[in-house]
């Protein structure tokens, strides 16, 4: 049997093969474009992830016997609004995890309606690219298109929507909505009432290892795979890269690299961080996780060097920084605004300590490095909770460079393991679709049974102590040209 897991990334979608022994038989990736139609907003247009995808199924099962693929599950980029009309036409292009347009409706739930209020029916507040905020400004901003609502769905829901018929979710990604009761794994009423919307609207709740259809017979034609091959409901991207990376059970890290950056702490018992900086959602195993999020990570060394130093050698240039823990150049990450711990989406990107004897190599150093300190932030947020980490496993697009995951050993001053693989999403979808065909008997048993850590990345003394410093001069910059940020968009 094979089993096909989707990555629905925001940079491309990335599709793995893998067999029952959980050998990963082939990967394959797709990119479709980002519109960033105004400073600050982020869409992408579901029928190019529709497309994308099954190009990269066909591609991916080319060489093996089509018949033998038993199910397909998802990891998809969270939070973003898909909006379906009576007719199930796409109303408008989603409106992206890093889209920071909700500003003013993130205030008024976290002002008006109240953190305290928004915790208690969700367990969450707002953050500009959650869901909730997002229908609020489409009810706001574009009431003809907020009349024609009639389904809600997130990014891979569409995927399995198309692929299956099944208007369904999965209990980790609907957290990052807003309108779920995280607690209680149902969703709330009172945000439904908040948004205007009717629960009618809202996808049926799954585990993210429950069946929830198989293929539609058109669509397993047009695949060339088996109607019989079961859809799994999946997860969010960094709950599936979570399973991919054997993130599971009780206390155990992630951080992935991807264009959105993140640090996930598996945990069996439900929790909310009383800062409210961390996410408190459910995981994929069955249980629960908190979760610190940077809008841009990896997105940030692109940006650096597709747009600015314009080179496509990512690992040469890379290869030339030397003065690891000595950089006089800092860098603030916050190219879309930021989130974890900050939740500003006014903040902007910001190169600081400038000199006439900087070099390329010391700003593309400081990028990396701004990077992984705002890694650290979230770290620091988990510490306050009482929460000590002592490894890490990492994955995403980022976690291919070697010099990245030093520093993150670094900074952090942890072990960082690496799997075989940096797709930890697309492996961690093929794993839910396994234990939906009863390959393995709970998502556990599957990470232990197919994760394995083929290196590990050891802090050094001298570098950490080095890079304690620089991360204290780091953390004085954000609050020291924080209110700059909201004057400069005046
Ligand atoms: N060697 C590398 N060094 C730094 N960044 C890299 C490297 N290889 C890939 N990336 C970056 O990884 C990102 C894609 O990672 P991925 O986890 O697939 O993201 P997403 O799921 O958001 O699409 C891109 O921003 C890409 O530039
Ligand atoms: O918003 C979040 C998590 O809360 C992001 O992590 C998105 O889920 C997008 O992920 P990538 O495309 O970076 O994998």
């Amino acid at each position: 049997m094979y089993f096909i897991g989707v990555d629905l990334g925001t940079s491309a979608v990335k599709l793995l093969l893998m067999d029952e022994e959980g050998k990963i038989v082939n990967i394959v990736s797709r990119e479709y474009p980002l519109y960033f139609p105004h400073p600050g907003w982020s869409e992408q247009k579901p029928e190019d992830w529709w497309e994308q995808s099954k190009e990269g199924i066909r591609e991916l099962v080319k060489d093996v016997d089509k018949s033998q693929v038993a199910g397909i599950s998802f990891g998809g980029q969270m939070h973003g609004l898909v909006i379906l009309d009576e007719n199930d036409n796409v109303i408008r292009p989603a409106i992206l995890w890093n889209d920071g347009r909700t500003a003013k409706q993130t205030d008024y739930l976290n002002t008006v309606i109240g953190k305290e209020k928004l915790s208690e029916y969700t367990a969450n507040i707002a953050f500009a690219g959650f869901t909730a905020p997002k229908i609020l400004w489409v009810k706001e901003n574009e009431p003809d298109n907020f009349e024609k609502i009639c389904k809600i769905m997130l990014p891979k829901d569409y995927l399995a929507y198309r692929l299956s018929g099944a208007f369904v979710s999965d209990y980790s990604d609907a957290s990052g909505m807003l309108l779920m009761d995280v607690k209680n794994k149902c969703w709330s009423k009172e945000m439904a009432e908040i948004c205007g919307i009717s629960l009618e609207m809202l996808p049926e709740l799954h585990e993210s290892f429950d069946a929830v259809g198989t293929l539609k017979p058109e669509v397993a034609a047009e695949l060339g795979l088996p109607e019989t091959c079961k859809v799994v409901a999946g997860a969010g991207d960094n709950a599936a890269a979570a399973v991919g990376t054997g993130t599971v059970g009780d206390g155990m890290c992630n951080v992935s690299l991807g264009t959105s950056g993140t640090v996930f702490i598996s945990s069996n018992k439900f929790g909310v961080d009383s800062h409210n900086a961390l996410h408190a959602f459910a995981h994929a195993d069955g249980h629960y996780h908190l979760m610190g999020c940077m809008l841009s990570a990896a997105s940030c060394n692109k940006w650096w060097m597709d747009e600015i130093i314009r080179t496509k050698e990512y690992t040469k240039e890379q290869e030339n920084i030397t003065k690891l823990g000595e950089n006089n150049v800092f860098f603030l990450p916050y190219l879309m605004g930021e989130r974890s711990p900050h939740n500003n989406p006014d903040a902007r990107g910001t190169f600081i300590g400038l000199t006439m004897d900087t070099t390329r190599e010391d700003m593309t150093q400081a990028v990396l490095e701004g990077v992984a300190f705002a890694i650290r932030d979230s770290f620091e947020v988990a510490k306050s909770l009482g929460i000590q980490i002592e490894r890490t496993k990492i994955c995403g697009g980022g976690a291919k460079s070697p010099l990245w995951r030093r520093m993150i050993a670094n900074v952090l001053n942890i072990k960082v393991d690496r799997i075989e693989s940096e797709e930890g999403p697309a492996l961690g979808g093929a794993m839910l679709a396994a234990v939906a065909c009863g390959v393995f008997s709970s998502v556990e048993e599957a990470a232990e049974k197919i994760v394995r850590v083929t290196e590990t990345i050891e802090p050094e003394p001298e570098l950490v102590e080095k890079y304690e410093r620089q991360y204290r001069k780091f953390a004085k910059i954000y609050p020291t040209v924080k209110d700059l940020f909201t004057e400069l968009l005046q």
